[in-house]
């Protein structure tokens, strides 16, 4: 747990993510990376300097397989209020609109559903499960596909939703959330939408994998070019102690 811990609190801190009094909906998808979130926000809102509290938010997708009760218990035990919002979302994107491109319609139909939840919850802030190897597979995506350099940022506010993002789990290494999940025997819900995934995101990961081989130490360096350069809202706070 401290390691997690010590991750998640270096992210908050060199990117500002929380303030005194803020309510934050951690959205939970019911998969590792965002109970491993939830996990590590309400046990670091015991002792972070700046008081906050924890809401946990699920949009049930329409699948009557998803079973959310064990996420139920673990909020319980957290002490997190949990706000589970029933959508259509599933059906629509495959049985009503036979979308072409499923994914970004479901992402989007989300987005706006978790931003409404966590508003109606008296949240202004929404933290989301993206870690380290999201954060570099998406910035090589935009620039091998569309010819950009670009990434979602660590901290976005949302003017139209007036809702703040954030994305704590951004130091967090992909391995090293899956091990996390398995320790401390999160209660993964299967997820059984029918998209194939994102294949060009497998590709990007199964790319890195490869050049990790030969030239261990890549993923980082290309974050590390990311804090450097750097691109729009990924400059670090300098001046924190534990900033390298
Ligand atoms: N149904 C949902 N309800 C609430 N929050 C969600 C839901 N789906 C996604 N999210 C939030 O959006 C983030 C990014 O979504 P994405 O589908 O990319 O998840 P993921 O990378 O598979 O992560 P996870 O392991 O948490 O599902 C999630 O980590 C979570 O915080």
């Amino acid at each position: 747990m401290q390691k997690m811990l010590s991750y998640v609190r270096r992210a908050v801190d060199h990117y500002h993510m929380i303030d005194e009094g803020d309510r934050i909906a951690v959205g939970v998808s019911g998969g590792k990376d965002s109970l491993a979130l939830l996990v590590a926000l309400s046990q670091l809102s015991r002792f972070y300097p700046h008081h906050f509290t924890v809401v946990a938010i699920t949009l049930e997708m329409g699948y009557d397989e998803m079973d959310f009760s064990p996420v139920q218990t673990l909020c319980d035990k957290l002490g997190v209020e949990y706000i589970r919002v029933p959508t259509q979302i599933g059906p629509i994107v495959f049985d009503i609109r036979h979308e072409e491109n499923p994914c970004s319609l479901c992402a989007k139909l989300r987005r706006g559903a978790l931003h409404d939840a966590a508003r109606k919850a008296g949240c202004s802030k929404v933290a989301l499960g993206h870690h380290f190897d999201d954060v570099v597979e998406t910035y090589m995506l935009s620039l091998f596909y569309e010819g950009r350099i670009s990434c979602f940022s660590p901290v976005t506010y949302l003017d139209r939703a007036d809702i703040t993002l954030i994305r704590p789990l951004l130091y967090v290494p992909e391995y090293y959330v899956r091990s996390f999940a398995k320790r401390h025997e999160l209660p993964i819900v299967h997820n059984p939408c029918p998209a194939d995934g994102n294949t060009k995101r497998q590709e990007i990961k199964d790319l890195l994998k490869s050049l990790e081989k030969t030239m261990p130490g890549v993923r980082e360096r290309i974050f590390g070019a990311m804090q450097r350069y750097p691109l729009d809202g990924w400059e670090p706070d300098k001046t924190r102690r534990d900033y390298k």
